[in-house]
């Protein structure tokens, strides 16, 4: 059974109801799927075959403070592997990902797709498309 680990930042909420969507679809797909809060991992999160990494967009259009630091200071734990992004935001168009995606890459991971992002809130539709990118996680296309 593929094993995921979604790690995730979320200061309201948004990002995390984000990963409980994600992990609803990959749960579909039968992988076996750990939720996980950054500010409380150790670098052990990162070993599963397949990772997803939940930030909203902070600062001016950056990745949180906390995952950015937890990431790049284990950043040789996502070579090789196949990685989701995903995140909340509010007024920007989503530089923050694009700028997320191509730093991900250049660790040697496979992000999949453009990541995943939300304006606000998930719910309708946006919903499924957080369960969707899931199971697009677990079966790799
Ligand atoms: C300090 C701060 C900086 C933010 N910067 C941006 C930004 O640059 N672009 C944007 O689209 N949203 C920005 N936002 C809005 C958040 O991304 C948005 O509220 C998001 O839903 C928060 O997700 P969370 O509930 O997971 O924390 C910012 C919010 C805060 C509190």
């Amino acid at each position: 059974m593929a094993k995921l680990n979604i790690i995730y930042w979320s200061g309201t909420g948004n990002t995390e109801k984000m990963g409980e969507l994600i992990k609803e679809g990959a749960l579909a797909s039968g992988a076996d799927v750990e939720l996980i809060d950054v500010t409380t991992a150790d670098s052990g999160a990162l070993d599963a075959e397949i990772l997803a990494l939940g930030s909203p967009s902070m600062g001016a259009e950056e990745v949180e403070a906390e995952m950015e630091d937890f990431i790049s200071s284990n950043s040789d734990k996502l070579s090789g592997k196949r990685v989701g992004l995903f995140g909340s935001y509010d007024w920007g168009d989503g530089e923050w990902m694009r700028e997320w995606k191509d730093t991900i890459s250049s660790y040697g991971a496979e992000v999949v797709g453009d990541g995943c992002i939300v304006n606000l809130t998930p719910d309708g539709e946006s919903a499924e498309q957080c369960k969707t990118y899931g199971k697009s996680l677990v079966e790799g296309r």
